[in-house]
């Protein structure tokens, strides 16, 4: 099974401990194959944050974004971690229900956010899931998420 995690990168790495465990998680299920959104040393400058001028910045975000959606499409699950605010995580979702893909998101209503109406107001009951929780229940939640996979 191929999975696309979501998490925030520029939109803030506050997260990333947490975003660690998810992807560790979902391994054992198939493939990550957006794994590098958990990595610790990526900053909320993004990849190859190194870059200089315009030119640059421009052909390694458009890389970025292809690359993307190439595994998106490719992907069999999207698990996504929206708690903390991302323009690009807002994106890909949109992008997957566009492309039917099964989603599922989580969030923390601990964090005092409240989620995106965009979000909460997608969930349809089949393809589009939204989950609260806390961080010590993400691997049974995760759990049970993959195993209904499995029933239908
Ligand atoms: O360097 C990157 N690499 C990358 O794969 N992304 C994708 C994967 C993440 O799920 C999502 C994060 O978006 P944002 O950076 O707007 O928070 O976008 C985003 C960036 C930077 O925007």
């Amino acid at each position: 099974m191929h999975i696309y995690f979501c998490g925030s990168i520029r939109g803030g790495r506050d997260d990333v401990a947490l975003y660690q465990k998810i992807v560790k998680k979902c391994q054992q299920y198939g493939t990550v194959l957006t794994e590098h959104v958990s990595h610790g040393e990526l900053t909320e400058k993004g990849e190859d944050a190194s870059l200089e001028g315009d030119k640059a910045i421009h052909d390694r975000d458009k890389a970025i974004h292809d690359r993307d959606m190439k595994w998106l499409e490719m992907s069999d699950v999207i698990v996504a971690e929206v708690t903390q605010p991302s323009l690009g995580v807002g994106y890909e979702l949109g992008r997957a229900v566009d492309m039917r893909k099964k989603i599922f998101c989580l969030f923390r209503p601990s964090s005092g956010r409240v989620l995106s109406a965009m979000i909460r107001g997608a969930e349809d009951g089949s393809q589009f899931h939204v989950r609260d929780y806390s961080e010590e229940e993400v691997e049974r939640i995760l759990e049970e998420f993959f195993s209904s996979l499995a029933k239908n």
